[in-house]
């Protein structure tokens, strides 16, 4: 699904086997870099999404000091690992954008984890599309527009989904209302119920 505003759904675009080994590269990686629960700024809230990254720039937050891009892991200190090539991939086939992603922002959904409705907006190069994949349990995915007001659209995101948010959609709001648990057996069983998502951005 290709809408005028930029917005791109790519409907399974990973087949079983291609997200098997995303999964594998992932998880590898996710074993060296662990996730660690954000929290908001200011409130220090933490947030049900748990978080790591791949790639030269991570997306972190906390209270201290915010949302921001930062080279190493909060809590490890460690850089962050590389990003498995087969990101990238899927942006140059799909983000329509030379410049090669920057951050890989891995999100983990266990049951019951949302993500509040946001512009993704930390990025110098705000024009270069934000390319997000399913793994795992489906989610419920909501897509706004520009304003707080403006109506939003709930679709259904699967394993191996792959959204484009480029053009004037880049900057629209979107979030994630829930997941779905069950409805997937991609993950590993200690795994589930969950989803994974990743996020390739340019920063700058
Ligand atoms: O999990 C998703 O599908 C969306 C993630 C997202 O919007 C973000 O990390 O900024
Ligand atoms: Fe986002």
């Amino acid at each position: 699904m290709q809408r005028d505003d930029g917005f791109t759904l790519h409907k399974t675009y990973l087949d079983r086997d291609a997200q098997t080994g995303l999964v594998d590269a992932v998880l590898s990686r996710v074993g060296r870099s662990p996730l660690y629960t954000p929290s908001m700024p200011r409130s220090g809230k933490p947030m049900s999404v748990r978080m790591t990254n791949f790639g030269p720039l991570g997306w972190v937050t906390d209270k201290a000091q915010g949302y921001r891009y930062q080279t190493t892991h909060p809590v490890t200190h460690e850089p962050w690992p590389d990003m498995p090539q087969v990101l990238i991939d899927i942006w140059q086939a799909v983000a329509g954008w030379e410049a090669l992603p920057q951050a890989c922002l891995v999100n983990w959904y266990g049951e019951g984890a949302r993500l509040g409705q946001h512009v993704d907006a930390d990025e110098a190069a705000r024009d270069a599309p934000v390319v997000s994949i399913s793994l795992g349990d489906s989610a419920k995915f909501r897509l706004g527009g520009p304003a707080l007001k403006d109506a939003s659209t709930s679709m259904r995101l699967d394993s191996g989904d792959v959204v484009v948010l480029a053009g004037a959609s880049r900057r629209f709001r979107h979030g994630v209302d829930r997941i779905l648990p069950g409805t997937s057996s991609l993950l590993p069983e200690d795994w589930r119920p969950g989803r994974l998502n990743l996020t390739l951005r340019r920063v700058n």
